[in-house]
Parts: structure tokens; sequence; C-alpha cells
């Protein structure tokens, strides 16, 4: 089953072109990078992935559906980045996982037995079951991407899309996001998540796309990870550097 399919697609912001002719297909049951410097596009992408950033042109299918019917029936979570989030939004760590279970509520939004149960189980699979009634603002740059992490488990979406998981947070933190990532991969879900360091992705990424505002390469990690690639979404001094931190 196909998770995620580009088809040429555009994104425009008035004159700047964020995508343009972009396409690439995701097979269901994958961890991929994606890969590229700042304003190469990789936030655009999921912003259209989810339905919320129009095309100017070409097509998205997300799990057999439309982009907005996807996300519409929570097949689909997207975790932002950091700077992106208002930490200053009163809410506690439980109540921010608990949005993971919203969408099968009424108005009221009152949780049943079972949606306290399944943010009990993302809260402990994450780590953070002692800090539930912590205020969000209060956490670590890691202790906050686990809450997301935790939304989405509650929210028992099929693709993840985490712009800058690892961006400011600590190596413990990374490891369990990837191991929490890895287990997901392998229960059958899709995972596309955008970084500019490209270290270790090699070591648990499936695929990579490489991103210039067009998809410059899909393929293998190894592949993709090649100096001689990353210089071509990077420059010439990364592809130095890399040479240099591998020899
Ligand atoms: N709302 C907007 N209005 C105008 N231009 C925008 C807007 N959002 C993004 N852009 C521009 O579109 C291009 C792609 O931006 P995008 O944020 O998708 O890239 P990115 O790879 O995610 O970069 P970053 O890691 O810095 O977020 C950049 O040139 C950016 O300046």
């Amino acid at each position: 089953m196909i998770a995620l399919e580009f088809s040429n697609v555009g994104v425009n912001y008035g004159p700047v072109q964020a995508l343009e002719q972009a396409s690439f297909r995701l097979e269901a049951g994958v961890l991929c990078g994606l890969i590229g410097v700042n304003g190469s596009g990789k936030s655009t992408l999921f912003k259209a992935a989810m339905g919320v950033e129009p095309l100017s042109c070409g097509s998205i299918t997300v799990l057999g559906q439309s982009p907005e019917r996807a996300r519409q029936s929570g097949l689909v979570s997207y975790m932002p980045q950091s700077e992106r989030v208002d930490w200053t939004f009163p809410v506690s760590v439980r109540e921010v996982v608990a949005m993971g279970r919203y969408r099968g509520l009424g108005i009221t939004r009152r949780l049943r037995a079972q949606d306290r149960a399944e943010v009990d189980v993302a809260l402990e699979r994450v780590g953070l079951a002692q800090l539930g009634k912590r205020q969000i603002g209060e956490l670590s740059g890691g202790q906050k991407k686990r809450v997301f992490m935790a939304r989405a488990l509650a929210q028992k979406a099929q693709l993840f899309l985490l712009d800058e998981p690892f961006a400011g947070v600590d190596t413990a933190s990374e490891a369990l996001l990837i191991e929490v990532l890895k287990e997901l991969r392998d229960d059958g879900a899709t995972v596309l998540l955008a970084t500019h360091g490209v270290e270790g992705l090699g070591a648990y990424a499936d695929r990579a796309i490489l991103l210039k505002n067009r998809v410059l390469l899909h393929d293998s990690p190894q592949l993709v990870l090649r100096p001689e690639n990353l210089a071509l979404a990077f420059g010439m001094d990364s592809a130095v550097h890399e040479r240099g931190e591998r020899s």
C-alpha cells in the first residue's frame, strides 16, 4: 500500500516557489528521512500533506485519500517544529496527549475510560508517566517532543509527519524517539521526518528524500547520504565536511 504520494506538486507563496514539481511515493511501513537546508520546502511539504496548504499544481494522496480527509479521520499526525509552538499556552502534559483522543469524542470532549487508558499507555511509552500534571511550558526541549510523540501515539495515526523532531533534544530523548518510531514502522505505520542533521540517519531510516524545493533524490539513506549527493542540496562545503568526517 502507498502511504503518501506527491505527483508534480507545486506550492507558491506569492512569488516564492516553495515546492516545484515535487514527486515521490512512500510505501506503508517505511521510515523515511526528509533532508534539506532551511527554506528547501520541508515544512511546506508537510503542510501540503496535511491538506492545510493549497497547491498551485499537482496532487497528493494520503493513505488512499485526499490529504483533508486523511487528516480529518485522524490517520495523519503532525509534529511541528518547536519554535512554531506557543509553549506559554496553559495546558498540562496530560491534556496535550488527550488531544490525540478528541476526534472520537463529542463536543463535551469528555474522555472515556478507554481514552484515559490510551493516554496512560502513550505517556508511559515516552517515559513521562510521572509528569502528566506538569505545564507543558515547564518541560525541557526533549520532553516537549516526547509529549507530541505521546499525543501522536494516543491518536493511533498511520502516517507520522515530524518536522525536525531532534532539534534541541537531549540524546536520551532522541534515542527514545527513534526507538518509538522504529516500533511504529515495524507495526506498519509510515514515518516521514525532516532533518538537516544527517548524522545517524543511515542507522534508523529505510529511505531518504533529498529536497531542494524539488525532490532531487529518493533512495536508500546510504546512497542519498553520499557526499556528492548531499552536495546537491547543501553545497560543496558539506560534501567536503562529510568526507572529512568519514575518513
Ligand atoms: N507563509 C509564508 N509566506 C511566504 N513565504 C514562505 C511562507 N512559508 C514559507 N515560505 C518560504 O517558502 C520557502 C520554503 O519554506 P519552508 O518553511 O517550507 O522550508 P523548510 O525547509 O521547512 O525550512 P525551515 O527548516 O527553515 O522551516 C522558503 O523560501 C520560505 O521563506
